[in-house]
């Protein structure tokens, strides 16, 4: 973790969830309602069919919920899209942006996610901008340019500590169960921390950089432990209240240093 800045912990439920879930919502709607609350943020993306209900389920909790993309328009003839001020007019908080299997399944460009990522910054919602390399550009060592490349690309000028979160999901990390080793987590988010100061000067330093890729209740202490690692974002384990909240436990020894 990054002193100073205020962890988070985030659920993508991607294309699941009907209304059956709904009482897990409400089981972290509650469950985040402790002290740890004050020093750790907690977010959860239910699809667009949830919004609305998942933010009145959560209005009196500091569980935030957000969507898990939007058009980069506002409005118009765009059939089966949603812009970020209709998340924003469901009381949702957040989008995330360029997820990879957004940038897979849509054949969605760094362009089109930096513009994705305005869209939400004009309808007051933080972007939760994704990167991260597929196996073969692992394989042939180009992580780092591949981070470069898509942090150049996809985070606008006039992002700032505030509207804007990156998260750093290894395409080969997500849904596997495999996760890179603690040093290459550490190398990758310190390269992407000079890569955002040298971008953005002081918003770039305190800007939140979560980890994603087969997060779980057993790993998510000691991934969170690492330098620069301010928070996770997690799939198949937000799907259980149970395990979304002991993620969120997890952070509990590590916010000491924490305003
Ligand atoms: O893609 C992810 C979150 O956006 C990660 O998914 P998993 O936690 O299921 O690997």
């Amino acid at each position: 973790m990054t002193p100073d800045i205020r962890p988070l912990i985030a659920g993508n439920w991607k294309m699941n969830g009907t209304r059956a879930e709904l009482d897990q919502i409400k089981a972290m709607a509650e469950g985040v309602k402790t002290p740890l609350s004050e020093k750790v943020e907690t977010l959860l993306c239910p699809p667009a069919t949830l919004l609305y209900v998942a933010t009145a389920l959560c209005d009196d909790s500091p569980l935030l919920i957000g969507a898990q993309d939007c058009h980069q328009k506002v409005s118009g003839a765009h059939t089966g899209d949603i812009s970020a001020q209709m998340i924003a007019d469901c009381f949702g908080t957040h989008v995330i942006v360029g997820h990879s299997e957004r940038r897979g399944d849509h054949a969605e460009t760094d362009h089109l996610v930096r513009a994705k990522a305005e869209a939400a910054h004009e309808a007051d919602l933080v972007a939760i901008i994704c990167i991260g390399e597929t196996l073969a550009e692992r394989d042939a060592y180009q992580t780092l340019d591949v981070l470069k490349r898509q942090i150049f690309n996809s985070v606008p000028e006039g992002a700032t500590a505030e509207n804007t979160v990156i998260a750093y999901e290894p395409v080969w990390a997500i849904g596997t169960g495999l996760t890179p080793t603690n040093s290459d987590i550490e190398v990758a988010h310190a390269f992407m921390r000079a890569e955002l100061v040298a971008r953005l000067g002081g918003e770039g330093a305190a800007m939140r950089i979560l980890y994603g890729g087969s997060v779980k209740p057993g790993n998510a202490g000691e991934i969170m432990a690492i330098e620069n690692v301010d928070g996770v974002l997690v799939g198949g384990a937000s799907l259980k209240a149970d395990d979304f909240l002991a993620i969120y436990a997890s952070c509990e020894p590590l916010v000491a240093e924490i305003a």
